[in-house]
């Protein structure tokens, strides 16, 4: 069942100043389409500054697109702010990057775990320490901990409150925008592990935002690939991954350390993304393209099907 539904959903941002005549907008998120199913993770995946955050946000509904619907169980989000969006907001829960701060840091873990669900009016005092305790061991705290204030829980442990704090309402989908990436590595794999099994058990829907593709294709059922606001490719992870199509996507995977039986050719990715305010005309990506012919300057590609497991945006890859 798909839980949730972007279609061709765009957001930009007005940057400069409009006293002085130099307003530009910056297209963050251009046409994106994904689903996430029920039980199931999507990732995305794409350098700093390709409108992976603002792709979750939306996915969320705690920004609005421009154009484009989201759809979650199969009916619109509600407006912002709205009595409904509170309601729904239960059921949809972002689990982001822990930066010491994020979590007020006068609380202790026990009252941080029990804020969401006073926020959201679940059951009454006794029933919510009872879930304060499932959540604690749930994430894997417990008595050595709950007592604690966050200056004094390791990164990895502060991670498992954040983690705690969005599974307390109960929902059905995480947003999961980079939640490890300020771990070191020993722990990322435990909180990946733990989130892994916790989806497993509670048959959560998961938008996983990461820009480690190592750790996106172990979550993740499928990829989508984003550069400057677009999707260049995406579909099954493991064919994504193990055989993929876009230049781009090459480009990444084989930066990545090579699988046995995977993507076995090396291909240079120089530069950075040009300026999201000033792209390219045609494709976004032909600037730094190995295979950039006229037409990929001239024209911007769809996203078609390559096959029955992915589509891609690109001209080039239907002439090979
Ligand atoms: N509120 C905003 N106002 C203006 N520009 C914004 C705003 N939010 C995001 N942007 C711009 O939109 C683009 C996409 O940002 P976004 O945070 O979605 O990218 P990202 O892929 O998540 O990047 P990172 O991996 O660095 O977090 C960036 O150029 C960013 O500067």
């Amino acid at each position: 069942m798909t839980l949730l539904r972007l279609e061709s959903v765009s957001r930009r941002f007005p940057v400069g100043s409009s006293i002085l005549g130099s307003r530009k907008y910056l297209t963050a998120v251009d046409g994106v389409s994904l689903n996430v199913e029920a039980g199931q993770t999507t990732g995305i995946v794409g350098e700093s500054g390709c409108g992976k955050s603002t792709t979750g946000r939306i996915a969320l509904g705690l920004d609005s697109p421009d154009s484009g619907r989201v759809l979650f169980q199969g009916s619109l989000l509600p407006r912002i702010g709205s009595k409904e969006w509170r309601s729904q907001r239960r059921q949809m829960q972002l689990v982001f990057q822990d930066t010491l701060g994020a979590l007020d840091r006068r609380m202790t873990v026990n009252a941080l775990i029990a804020e969401p669900l006073e926020i959201h009016g679940v059951g009454d005092a006794a029933s919510r320490r009872q879930r304060v305790w499932e959540l604690l061991q749930a994430v894997g705290l417990g008595e050595d901990h709950h007592m604690l204030y966050p200056h004094q829980l390791s990164g990895g442990q502060r991670q498992r409150v954040v983690l705690a704090r969005a599974l307390a309402p109960k929902p059905s989908l995480l947003v999961c925008d980079e939640p490890v990436s300020a771990l070191d590595v020993s722990v990322q794999a435990q909180i990946v592990n733990l989130l892994v099994d916790l989806q497993r058990e509670l048959g959560l829907g998961i938008l996983f935002i990461s820009h480690d593709l190592r750790i996106v294709r172990y979550v993740s059922d499928r990829i989508v690939v984003m550069y400057l606001g677009r999707v260049v490719e995406q579909g099954r992870a493991d064919v994504i991954i193990d055989h993929p199509a876009h230049p781009y996507t090459q480009a990444l995977v084989s930066a990545m350390p090579r699988l046995p039986g995977g993507f076995d050719h090396y291909v240079p990715l120089s530069g950075e993304p040009p300026n999201a305010t000033d792209r390219p005309s045609g494709c976004p990506f032909n600037s730094r393209c190995p295979l950039a012919q006229d037409i990929c300057r001239q024209s911007l590609p769809e996203l078609l099907p390559l096959d029955s497991k992915r589509e891609v945006a690109c001209h080039r890859v239907r002439d090979r």
